[in-house]
């Protein structure tokens, strides 16, 4: 039993596990919030992407995997392309307040998952010091995430546990300001124009594509090295660099780089020797064979070595840990935190 508790007593020293972005992929200059793209700073405090292999034991990846997937049918949220399970209580979307409910056992009990988070210092300028809210993504090998940037309500940083198979967290680039600004001046006289014509029934943009369909701009489309979503901030269609997740590791993100870059998982079985030639987090690995295959990708960069194989995923599971700075303290939300624990 002392050895299962020992983690949870650890102080970690986050600095040690912080990944080293290349010079060449940090953030474009667009984050109102960041300070500098520099990464020459070595502060835990000014944030980053920290790894940390095997935060949990094996006993405690099946432990908890077992926990969630025998949790009762309707906890799961069913989505599109994976499912969800949300713990610590309910977002309200409109003022971003938690509705809470206290955390089952296998988070803040055995395994103490809150309190080992704590112990990274992530969480010490947050609200609660400490995550308040974990949801957990189910993924089928084949199954992802859209490149997005997490919601307002949570303190910016995220605490991602793995269990069950490794996968690749692609982070994407938005594009800077002054392409940002010369995208929507377009998209608005672009509109101007389509709204003047449309009487008339003709437009540049059908003409130029050889189409005669519609004269609304696509949702989303990609321009040289842009892509650009109607009403939303443009990104580069590819990751600038991905980091590795390994099962029972810990992914800390954390500061500027919370909102200077969108984050997503592709939806692929088998992450190819190209793909992990884009890994950042390589000498953080703790698996001799996933480690072996990242440096021999990244060996073999453009070499047209086509020995190498993959790596095949398998069904992941996530827990995001976060702190949802405003909490509900109505009769309600007391009611459904006492009887939270109970399921
Ligand atoms: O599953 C993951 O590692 C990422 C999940 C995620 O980005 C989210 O839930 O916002
Ligand atoms: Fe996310």
């Amino acid at each position: 039993m002392s050895v299962l508790e020992a983690p949870s007593q650890e102080q970690w020293d986050l600095e040690a596990h912080r990944i080293r972005i290349p010079s060449n992929a940090g953030p474009n200059q667009f984050a109102s919030t960041s300070t500098s793209s520099s990464s020459a700073s070595s502060d835990a405090k000014q944030g980053g992407f920290f790894y940390i292999p095997n935060f949990i034991t094996e006993d405690e990846e099946r432990f908890l995997s077992e926990s969630i997937l025998s949790a009762p049918k309707p906890k799961w949220k069913m989505l599109q392309n994976r499912r969800l399970q949300e713990w610590g209580g309910q977002i309200h979307a409109k003022n971003n307040t938690l509705m809470p409910q206290a955390m089952p056992d296998f988070l803040r009990t055995y395994p103490d998952l809150v309190t080992r988070l704590r112990n990274t210092h992530a969480f010490d300028a947050a609200q609660h010091g400490e995550p308040n809210h974990c949801l957990v993504n189910e993924y089928l090998a084949g199954q992802g995430i859209m490149p997005h940037e997490d919601g307002p309500a949570y303190f910016p940083a995220v605490a991602t546990i793995s269990l069950g198979s490794h996968t690749l967290l692609d982070l994407y680039r938005y594009v800077d300001e002054d392409l940002q600004k010369d995208f929507d001046e377009r998209m608005k006289e672009h509109d101007q124009k389509t709204t003047q014509q449309s009487s008339v029934g003709t437009n540049e943009d059908a003409e130029e594509n050889g189409s005669t369909k519609s004269p609304i701009v696509p949702k989303e489309r990609v321009e040289g090295n842009v892509r650009i979503v109607r009403g939303a901030r443009a990104r580069e269609p590819s990751p600038v660099f991905s980091i590795l997740q390994e099962p029972r590791s810990l992914l800390i993100t954390t500061g500027d780089v919370y909102k200077s870059y969108l984050h997503g998982i592709a939806e692929r079985k088998v992450d190819t020797p190209a793909h992990l030639a884009h890994v950042v987090n390589a000498e953080l690995l703790s698996d001799p064979r996933l480690r072996a295959a990242v440096e021999e990708a990244k060996k073999n960069v453009g070499s047209d070595s086509q020995d190498a194989e993959g790596l095949e995923r398998d069904t992941r599971l996530s827990l995001t840990f976060r702190d949802v700075e405003k909490v509900s303290k109505g009769v309600a939300a007391m009611m459904a935190f006492l009887q939270g624990g109970k399921r």
